[in-house]
């Protein structure tokens, strides 16, 4: 996995940010506009023009590869590519964790049109992807060690609406470098999907202890 580490300051990353993700958010809303749009062909063939100058111009400079997720020197990481969260990735749902002292992570979503399987409903492997994100935030960041997906069980209890949604997920409980895991997805009437998870924290991974200790020795060869 890349570890790299990035020597941005939060002032720094905060900057790159307020350009970033309203670029994100108005690429987010473009995919939503082909999706729904109902103007004339000439229209769309303009519109297709005009993405391919913006795609050319973009293409300018560009990191190879993914985006990856570098860390900063107070080892936060930068997960900007994410799939399910990422705040340059524009078909990442809107998903923004709250972690909580009582160690539950909640979200709210609104998921539209871009987020559709059968007509009107959520597709199942979004609903699988947040859950597996928020599953793997809850245990990484309660209990302070980077964990992967080991398998994950989830539960349609009936058809989730587009729309506004909300989320939580719990650690159950552990033994060694397993973590059980709970997280649903309601929406105003109740839970629509669960998901068990058992969460590994692999066994290359710096543990809890390790990760204080660079996170001491970093902050320190910062200043
Ligand atoms: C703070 C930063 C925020 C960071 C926030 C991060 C949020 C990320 C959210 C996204 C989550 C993802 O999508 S992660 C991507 C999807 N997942 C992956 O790609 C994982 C691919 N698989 C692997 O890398 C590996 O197989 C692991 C890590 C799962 C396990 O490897 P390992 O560490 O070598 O495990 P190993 O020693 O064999 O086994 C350890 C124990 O786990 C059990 N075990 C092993 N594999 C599995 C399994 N698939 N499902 C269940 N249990 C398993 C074993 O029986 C054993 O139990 P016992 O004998 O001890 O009882």
């Amino acid at each position: 996995m890349d570890f790299r580490l990035t020597d941005m300051t939060d002032d720094e990353i905060a900057q790159e940010l307020s350009v970033v993700e309203p670029l994100t958010d108005s690429v987010r809303d473009l995919i939503d506009a082909v999706i729904r749009t109902e103007v004339d062909d000439d229209v769309l063939i303009a519109a297709r023009e005009q993405i391919d100058a913006v795609v050319t111009s973009l293409r300018g400079n560009q990191k190879p590869g993914s985006y990856g997720v570098p860390f900063t020197r107070k080892l936060h990481g930068m997960p900007y590519g994410n799939a399910a969260v990422g705040k340059r990735n524009a078909i990442a749902p809107p998903l923004r964790v709250e972690h909580h002292d009582d160690g539950s992570a909640t979200s709210e979503v609104v998921l539209g049109a871009a987020y559709e399987g059968p007509a009107g409903l959520v597709h199942g492997g979004i609903s699988a992807m947040l859950l597996d994100q928020l599953l793997g935030e809850v245990v990484s960041v309660s209990q302070g060690v980077p964990c992967f997906t080991g398998t994950l069980t989830v539960k349609y209890l009936r058809p989730t609406p587009l729309g506004p949604l909300s989320l939580r997920a719990e650690t159950t409980g552990s033994e060694g470098r397993k973590f059980f895991v709970h997280a649903e997805i309601s929406d105003a009437e109740g839970p629509t999907v669960t998901a068990e998870g058992i969460m590994i924290s692999p066994a290359n991974m710096p543990r809890h202890e390790e990760l204080k200790r660079l996170r001491a020795e970093l902050a320190a060869s910062a200043e």
